[in-house]
């Protein structure tokens, strides 16, 4: 494909998005169809999509209105390319532009437009984020890196960063974690290579890493990851310390994954039914890695921004309040709750933690910590909570 076809290719995904479809399925129902793109011509479409999708407000405005067709002007004007040099006319390329399109777009408004955010959702922010949260806004309109966690019962970090430079997977390590590695080059190569294949890595973002690392993992502890989903912070736990490892998630299609998942990183995992938790407990660490607004990772899954509504936030709220009241029933006496979101809306983090203090007061925090995306990695939160003792 031209470049002037990826773009094409591109508006006409948005438009889907605009007209009310998600975002992934568009991608591969038009990839599936298109049996003509290759692998870059796809992942350069998705880069278009995705690029759009974080900086929605802020191309819009620079294209004029609020279309697959004017976002992507907007996005090659906010680039500094010439737009007439793509929407050509010629075969596959977007049509030519027409004078009101030559002559309209503006500079995005300051504040949420140029930011990138919802209106309502800025002063969230501030409130969160204080002095940085314009900085933090920013990132979020940029792609995020690649992170690996590299399986240390099977390779340290220098031998995993050696086999993948073979495979031509070029990776340096992350501060963030003892095992964190940034790719930076090969990304998109990294599920055929055989440091992948065969689990000495696994994709995960730095701060992920880092919140598992802080968790008090001991030999022979009973652990239950309580919102496992695919079971990144699982796998994460049981190449820390030989623990028995549970996986619980209301949804149990999310775990789906995790038995394949648990092979290949030569991990043995025990998968609950929903509900059922209680008849394996009390476990000595339960982890919540709650459903959370998802905004320390808006880079990765930027149609998120646009989807959160106040009603959402505070429903979400109350999930995470609930998960956190069954996941202190199913922690031993002496045992360990901890709770993590990839957020960085304080309503989600400090302020459920003291919302579940005030909701339940045989409980006090051990430990508080978050990550910043100004630091290379997502934003994430970790909260760490054991039972008051009674002398
Ligand atoms: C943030 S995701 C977990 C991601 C996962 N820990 C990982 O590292 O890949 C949150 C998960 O919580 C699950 N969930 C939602 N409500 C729940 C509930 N009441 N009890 C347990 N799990 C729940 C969702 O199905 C979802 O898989």
């Amino acid at each position: 494909m031209t470049p002037a076809a990826r773009v094409q290719t591109a508006i006409e995904i948005l438009d889907d998005y605009l007209a009310g479809g998600a975002v992934e399925p568009l991608l591969t129902g038009w990839a599936r169809r298109s049996r003509y793109a290759g692998s870059g011509d796809r992942a350069a479409v998705r880069d278009h999509v995705f690029s759009a999708l974080r900086n929605l407000r802020s191309f819009a405005a620079l294209g004029g209105t609020m279309s697959g067709r004017a976002l992507m002007l907007g996005a090659l004007r906010a680039a500094q390319q010439d737009p007439e040099a793509l929407f050509t006319g010629a075969r596959h390329a977007p049509p030519p532009l027409s004078g009101q399109e030559r002559a309209g777009g503006r500079p995005p408004a300051p504040g949420a437009e140029e930011l990138d955010l919802p209106d309502w959702l800025l002063p969230l922010m501030e409130r969160s984020l204080g002095a940085q949260a314009a900085s933090v806004a920013r990132i979020l309109k940029q792609r995020a890196p690649v992170h690996l966690r590299v399986n240390t019962l099977l390779a340290d970090r220098e031998a995993a960063e050696r086999l993948l430079r073979d495979e031509g997977i070029l990776t340096t390590p992350h501060p963030a974690a003892d095992t964190a590695l940034e790719v930076h080059e090969g990304a998109r190569r990294i599920r055929g290579t055989r440091a992948y294949r065969e689990g000495l890595v696994e994709l995960q973002d730095g701060a992920s890493q880092a919140a598992v690392e802080a968790l008090p993992l001991r030999d022979g502890m009973r652990v239950l990851d309580f919102c496992a989903g695919g079971g990144g912070k699982t796998l994460a736990m049981g190449a820390r310390a030989r623990v028995a490892l549970f996986a619980h998630d209301a949804d149990a299609a999310r775990m789906r994954d995790l038995p394949e998942r648990a092979r290949r990183a030569r991990l043995e995992v025990d998968l609950l039914a929903p509900g059922r938790a209680g008849e394996h407990g009390p476990f000595d660490l339960v982890l919540c890695d709650v459903p959370c607004s998802g905004s320390g990772a808006w880079r990765r899954s930027p149609e998120g921004k646009w989807m959160l509504t106040p009603e959402r936030l505070a429903e979400l709220g109350d999930i995470q309040a609930t998960i956190l009241r069954e996941a202190a029933s199913l922690t031993a006496p002496d045992g360990v709750l901890a709770y993590m979101t990839c957020s960085v809306l304080d309503c989600e983090n400090s302020a459920q933690a003291d919302r579940f203090l005030n909701e339940n007061s045989g409980w006090r925090r051990l430990s508080c910590r978050s990550w910043s995306l100004l630091d290379g990695t997502d934003g994430f939160f970790l909260a760490q909570f054991d039972r008051k003792t009674t002398d």
